[in-house]
């Protein structure tokens, strides 16, 4: 077991932020903490990584408790940059973590080299870059190869070229065995790199696979639509027509043999819409926006 989270509950005052919050991981992978602003991802993310105490309830990690500081060995957490000191650079604050952790400095130097912070890690820290920053904090967080690493939006204030480049060191780096947890805003991304989703609402939790709910369809017009159902309908996991369009969830039958199968009875095809069904709607769903 790599994380256990058992029952946490934490109020501020008379607000009630975590309810009863209990969950796991298991194994390498990627998992996503989603939930509006204020919902109480910091905090819990925050609980986990024992820089907060909860009103009550457990954290285990590696089977040891969160609040054993052997386990920050092998565990890390980004935070957001206001942990940085403007007045060092970027190789200063790694060369910290590096003298607690004893990291070789070719480690260090590697880990920079990765991520690509190679050319500014000797300038002052003040004048990053938002992206920059995220930049260094993440070198920081990967440094000492943990098993479990925690991320507070990682890929906020990041350009698209930046964001990919993030997203694939995060695939590459639980393929080679770290389990991560990260809240992000930014669902669309989370799609592709996580296969599970917590979605907090009111203070409990709702875990879902992404696979449960993630689907493709195709919207088709269409001149025939009644003999393309009928056509589609045996082989397809859903056809439907709505608003004069043929709705299709192919169900893994590739787009070209659905064209092909109308093609062959001379139905044809005038327009063609993908949707793509992921956490975005389904966070549509469970908080309830129009
Ligand atoms: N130290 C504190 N004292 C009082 N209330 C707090 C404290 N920290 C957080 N809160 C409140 O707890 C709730 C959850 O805050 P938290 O920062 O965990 O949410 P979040 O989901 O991370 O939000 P965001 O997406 O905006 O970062 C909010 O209503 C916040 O105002």
């Amino acid at each position: 077991m790599i994380l256990d989270v058992k029952d946490i509950r934490k109020s501020y005052g008379k607000q009630q932020v975590l309810k009863g919050i209990t969950f796991q991981i298991k194994k390498p992978q990627i998992i996503a903490l989603v939930g509006p602003n204020g919902s109480g991802k910091s905090t819990l993310l925050n609980i986990i990584t024992n820089l907060i105490s909860p009103d009550s309830g457990e954290v285990t990690i590696l089977g040891k408790s969160n609040r054993n500081p052997e386990i920050f060995k092998e565990v890390s957490f980004m935070q957001d940059n206001s942990i940085l000191y403007d007045y060092l650079t970027g190789y200063d604050h790694l060369q910290f973590i590096g003298d607690v952790q004893k990291i070789p400095k070719k480690q260090i130097l590697e880990t920079a080299e990765k991520i690509g912070i190679t050319s500014y890690i000797h300038k002052k820290v003040g004048k990053y870059s938002l992206g920059m920053k995220q930049h260094l904090l993440l070198t920081m967080a990967i440094i000492n190869n943990p098993k479990l690493l925690i991320l507070d939006e990682p890929l906020n204030g990041l350009d698209p070229t930046s964001a990919i480049k993030v997203r694939n060191l995060l695939l590459e780096i639980c393929s080679k065995g770290t389990a991560i947890l990260l809240s992000s805003h930014n669902l669309g991304e989370n799609d592709r790199v996580t296969s599970q989703i917590l979605f907090l609402k009111e203070g409990n939790l709702i875990e879902e696979d992404i696979s449960q709910y993630e689907e493709t369809s195709y919207i088709l017009t269409v001149k025939d639509l009644e003999r393309a159902k009928n056509l589609l309908g045996k082989e397809m996991k859903k056809v439907e027509i709505n608003n004069n369009k043929l709705e299709i969830v192919p169900n893994g039958i590739p787009l070209s043999k659905i064209i092909s199968l109308l093609d062959e009875e001379q139905i044809e095809v005038k327009d063609i819409e993908k949707r793509i069904r992921g956490s975005e709607e389904r966070y549509q769903e469970i908080f309830m926006i129009n």
